[in-house]
């Protein structure tokens, strides 16, 4: 029974993060995992989350805080509150444990991940940014104070090029990316919370399998209210509200909420069969506005949980209980993200889908063959004919034709053509001499 030799390891250098091991801890433990439990705490946590963490951990291990101060590539990153996380090397020292994985205090387990411990050091996921560097939310480790002391010196010598952990453990593990297959761990156990609009049909097709969910980058389910009742208007690329499911669910986890209404909720994200019709992803007018904000807008600020926990202001109010959440008082999340961009990029392919379609429908290889020319000059084309269209049509019209050009492309695809109407050689011929005009 390796168990008793191994564990998940969390951590919270403030109280706002402290609120994130705490549903690490507690999911853990409700998915019936059969290792330890530990969070690493940096001294300046208050006695009351520490309380709380107690509760559900096996351990509450205070350590040092370690910074990198690397305020120049922190800019890079955009994140200069995480110099900090070189605290997670610290990780290394846990040697009464042979093997850990490591999970951010920003992760959500879905279910039972002991799996994870058949893999080796260092296994990870891809970095959504970058993926031949490894996010380093979730990592399998064998704890040893001969690796702590050569990270510390690696730390050290070279630094990171993120001014972070990642880029410090990347450059470490140098060789993760081609030497061994098995240390790359599916997606599916670090799903960034971006992928949801980032990759929307991927997604759509292996969301609903995700094991653990990453709420990486600047905005944390803490930052977000939690909503006795989902709002019914969900951002486009948020389809089905997913991303605020796996919000609401993290603040169910917060709250402790009966196992029965958690297994209700979790099993919502799980069971989502996956939407394999395209013109469901374009059932919505795209937005008009261009967002320049970070993936959720900052919520309301009458919220208590507001501000971001780094905020002098914010980390006083996490530090404050009494403050804390009372559900009633906050307003509705506002989870406003850049479905502008995602819809341009659904509008790019409709466009497209619809040259591709203009093309001869006669035998089967004569299309093959002249699908690339046209696709080369439909790519010179394409802005042209994009405004051509906006120009043409309405808002409102605009969305149906999108639509109808995906229903379009879709009947073609299953060989319905129509030979007799839009997908006659005259029609076509119109198409094509548009686009070589
Ligand atoms: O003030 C802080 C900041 C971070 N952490 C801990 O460090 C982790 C990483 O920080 P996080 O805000 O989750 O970073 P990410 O947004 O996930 O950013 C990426 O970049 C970080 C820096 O390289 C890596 O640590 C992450 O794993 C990687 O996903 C957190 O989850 C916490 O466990 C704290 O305890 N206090
Ligand atoms: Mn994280």
């Amino acid at each position: 029974m390796p168990g008793p030799n191994q564990a998940f390891v969390t951590l919270a250098t403030s109280d706002a993060y402290c609120m994130g091991s705490l549903v690490v801890g507690k999911c853990l433990r409700r998915h019936g995992t059969t290792r330890k439990l530990v969070v690493m705490v940096s001294p300046n946590i208050s006695r009351e989350e520490r309380l709380s963490l107690e509760d559900v951990f096996d351990e509450v291990i205070v350590v040092d805080m370690l910074d990198s101060r690397d305020r120049a590539h922190l800019f890079w990153l955009g994140r200069p509150d995480l110099g900090v996380t070189f605290t997670k090397l610290h990780c290394w020292t846990l040697t009464q444990y042979t093997k850990c994985v490591f999970l951010d205090a920003d992760t959500l387990v879905l279910c039972n991940v002991d799996e994870l411990f058949e893999r080796e050091e260092l296994s990870a996921a891809p970095d959504p940014g970058w993926p031949d560097c490894f996010n380093s939310g979730v990592f399998v480790f064998r704890p040893s104070l001969e690796t702590h002391s050569c990270l510390l010196e690696h730390a050290k010598m070279c630094g990171s090029f993120d001014g972070g952990d990642q880029g410090l453990l990347n450059a470490f593990f140098s060789d993760w990316a081609i030497k061994d297959i098995h240390k790359h761990l599916p997606f599916i156990y670090n799903l960034s919370a971006n992928a949801i609009y980032t990759y929307l049909p991927a997604f759509h097709k292996y969301g609903h399998q995700a094991k653990i969910v990453h709420f990486l980058g600047r905005n944390k389910p803490w930052h977000v209210p939690y909503q006795e009742h989902p709002s019914t208007e969900v951002p486009q690329w948020d389809s089905n509200g997913t991303l605020e499911k796996y919000v609401n669910l993290w603040w169910a986890e917060y709250y402790g909420h009966t196992k029965t209404h958690l297994d209700e909720l979790t099993h919502e994200l799980q069971d989502d069969e996956p939407i394999e019709q395209l013109g469901m992803l374009v059932a919505a007018p795209c937005s008009s506005h261009v967002d320049t904000s970070p993936h959720w807008s900052q919520p309301t600020t009458t919220s208590p949980s507001a501000s971001h926990p780094h905020d002098p202001e914010s980390v006083s109010q996490a530090e404050d209980r009494e403050e804390k959440i009372p559900s009633e008082s906050v307003k509705k999340p506002t989870l406003d993200a850049p479905s502008s961009s995602t819809c341009y990029q659904l509008e790019d392919m409709c466009s497209n889908l619809d040259v591709i379609s203009a093309v001869e429908p006669g035998d089967s290889e004569k299309s093959e063959l002249q699908e690339p020319q046209v696709e080369q000059k439909q790519e010179e084309d394409v802005s042209g004919a994009e405004s051509a269209l906006s120009e043409a049509e309405s808002d409102a019209g605009r969305a149906d034709a999108l639509q109808e050009s995906l229903e379009h492309r879709k009947r073609w695809e299953e060989g319905h053509i129509d030979y007799m109407g839009k997908d006659a050689f005259e029609n076509i011929r119109i198409k094509l001499d548009q686009f070589l005009d």
